[in-house]
């Protein structure tokens, strides 16, 4: 499957991927065990088919010796015992590779489970766009690909192992049946073969409900770590949304658990019936064996031997059908993760360098939908910053501002039109290097479990470590002297559910506003940004602190390009020009005294209106100054 195949969990995603494929599949899930740990996966091997070959070599030595002492008064009693010994250290060898064997195979999934998240997880932050991210299907795939890569080395490793077994036991046990009653191979083999073939369908079928369930057991998950999320803790008890979550978890795992019940009732059904079927045959090759013996046909030696020999035969496809069955299930999981690594970019690569603005940003009549068949959330955008301007911009929620954020950032493309910088369109420049040449606070940014100095530094890696640049990034952002005051100053761990890994020592959290300073402060730390992108920057902040965050940056901004978004209208008053998005079209476009010249114009209407609620509230502050 590629990309442009159906997602997971749909019927047509659960279709057969072919022989090809499989083989393929069971071939890239041997190598990953070899890639994940070449010394314990050539050992596990070799210890694999020792002990898969040991038991036949066991029953070879155990007829040597019956036949040395079947001769009796000849037998040469030098070679008996040594045959003897041979057994007993074989029995031994056997005992030891078979914990070897089990050590060995811990330490190869060990091993696999390491490799896969640096596979996997290498190959995620390879997406440079978010497209894949808001992809319901690209997570199911991920948790199959996940699960699969896990168990499929395992299982097919597990199969070759049953697989020596039963091919060196089945040649052995049908040279015996052959000699006593041949007919009773072709029956053993025909309910083995059927056997095989009805657990492979089942795999195929076990397979299409966990690509089914992926989903369903996806929300489980989500629900689960809801109602242990300490953010979601107060609305959940506020609300009383505890039993409402909780029995929608409890219905995401029923619902999978009965599809993967109705599979389990299937296997059993059909594992019951091709029991009773071989002690059927079984029975009835007694049967006829018993009734050869009662007529001289056969002695009771031979009578022995085919009875052993059938269950023999029994065993061993019994063992290989289950063995077959499992690693079926692994290959054809399996097939998710090769196709995740397979996954191509959602964004075209650029190679052209990303030089530092010194002309202009200009979106070029950009057109954006997040979905083909959706609305337009930009229609046409037609702006220019120039460097080293400060450009504020406006509109009505779900007017298109942090879309056109994002498309800035390169996390979209635009569906028409172009975005250039300095007169390249950005499409065709690496998107790291020009994504270093920018400085965001984005509107949800994030809340890290790291301490505090690792909450900032990470805004500019290679410097995380250099204290003063985080501090310098704090002092801006106005959020050093809190920091400096936490139990631990800069190292504090700002997290509740995670204790300090060196010290153990529980951390703290911070206020909203406190928080968004932190934000803040990281996108603050690339000194060298040419492009600072501020999403509602101060939205959580005091007025005072709003005036005092604008103030400094405006300082910080030494001739930087900006790009401020805000509700405030009174925060962007200073920008040399402010654009107002409606409906996806920039609606106007001036500076603060050029908009309030237009009169009844979008922007001196809200402006207007957030002045007169200031003047409002005002004024009720001094009246009930007045009458206290
Ligand atoms: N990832 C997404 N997938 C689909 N639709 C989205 C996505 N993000 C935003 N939208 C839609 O795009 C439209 C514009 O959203 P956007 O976040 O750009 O608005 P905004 O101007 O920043 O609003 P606000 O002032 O509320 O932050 C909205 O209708 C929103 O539902």
């Amino acid at each position: 499957m590629t990309h442009s195949d159906p997602p997971a969990g749909s019927p047509e995603a659960a279709s057969p991927p072919g022989n090809r494929l499989r083989a393929r599949a069971a071939w890239a899930a041997v190598a990953l065990q070899f890639r994940a740990t070449p010394v314990g996966a050539s050992l596990l091997f070799g210890v694999t088919v020792g002990v898969g070959v040991t038991p036949a070599a066991a029953a070879w030595l155990a007829k040597l010796l019956f036949d040395e002492l079947g001769r009796g008064a000849h037998a040469d009693a030098r070679h008996a015992v040594s045959l003897g010994i041979a057994t007993a250290a074989l029995g031994a060898l056997s005992a030891v590779l078979l914990q070897l064997a089990a050590y060995l195979d811990e330490l190869v999934r060990r091993r696999l489970v390491v490799e896969v998240e640096r596979t996997l997880f290498a190959k995620v932050d390879e997406f440079r766009g978010l497209r894949r991210f808001e992809d319901p299907a690209f997570h199911d795939r991920l948790r199959l690909a996940q699960q699969a890569s896990e168990d499929a080395p395992h299982n097919v490793t597990m199969f070759t192992q049953e697989a020596v077994r039963s091919v060196a036991a089945l040649s052995g046990f049908t040279g015996a049946l052959l000699a006593v009653w041949p007919p009773m191979v072709g029956l053993l083999f025909l309910v083995g073969a059927a056997a095989l073939l009805a657990r492979l369908s089942l795999a195929r079928r076990q397979v299409v409900v966990w690509e089914l369930t992926s989903a369903r057991l996806r929300r489980h998950l989500f629900y689960r770590s809801l109602l242990t999320d300490p953010r979601a803790a107060k609305e959940i008890r506020l609300f009383g949304l505890g039993g409402f979550l909780h029995g929608r978890l409890i219905r995401a795992l029923n619902d999978a658990t009965e599809a993967e019940l109705a599979v389990a009732r299937r296997g059993a059904l059909v594992q019951s019936a091709f029991a009773a079927l071989n002690a059927l045959v079984a029975g009835l090759g007694t049967v006829v064996v018993v009734a050869g013996a009662a007529h001289g046909r056969f002695t009771i030696g031979d009578v022995t031997l085919f009875v052993a020999a059938a269950a023999g035969v029994q065993g061993a496809f019994t063992g290989i059908v289950l063995q077959a069955g499992s690693a079926a299930e692994g290959v054809r999981l399996f097939g998710h993760y090769l196709d995740l690594l397979d996954t191509p970019d959602d964004l075209p690569r650029g190679e052209a360098p990303a030089p530092a603005l010194t002309g202009r940003i200009e979106l070029r009549d950009v057109w954006f939908r997040y979905d083909t068949s959706g609305p337009w959330v930009l229609r046409g955008v037609n702006l220019t910053v120039p460097a080293g301007a400060a450009m504020g911009l406006v509109g009505r929620n779900g007017a298109g501002k942090s879309t056109l954020i994002k498309l800035l950032c390169r996390f979209y493309d635009p569906e028409r039109g172009a975005i250039l910088w300095d007169g390249t369109d950005i499409r065709t420049m690496d998107v790291a290097e020009l994504r270093r040449r920018i400085g965001v606070t984005f509107q949800d940014y994030m809340t890290y479990d790291l301490s505090a100095a690792e909450n900032i530094g990470i805004g500019d890696l290679p410097y995380r470590e250099d204290l003063e640049r985080v501090r310098d990034s704090a002092r801006l952002a106005g959020i050093d002297a809190t920091l400096r005051g936490l139990p631990d100053g800069y190292e504090t761990q700002l997290s509740r559910v995670h204790l300090d890994e060196e010290d153990g020592t529980p951390g703290v959290t911070l206020s909203g506003g406190q928080w968004q300073r932190v934000a803040l402060a990281r996108s603050l730390m690339r000194t060298d940004a040419d492009l600072l992108i501020l999403d509602e920057p101060s939205s959580g902040l005091d007025p005072e602190a709003e005036h005092e965050v604008h103030r400094t940056l405006g300082r910080h901004r030494l001739g930087r390009t900006a790009l401020l978004v805000s509700h405030r209208l009174g925060a962007l008053r200073d920008a040399d020009a402010i654009a107002v998005l409606v409906d996806g079209r920039i609606a106007e476009l001036g500076s603060h005294d050029e908009l309030m010249a237009l009169g009844g114009g979008h922007y001196a209407r809200l402006f207007g209106l957030q002045a007169a609620g200031y003047a409002e509230r005002a004024d009720r502050g001094r009246t009930t100054e007045a009458a206290t």
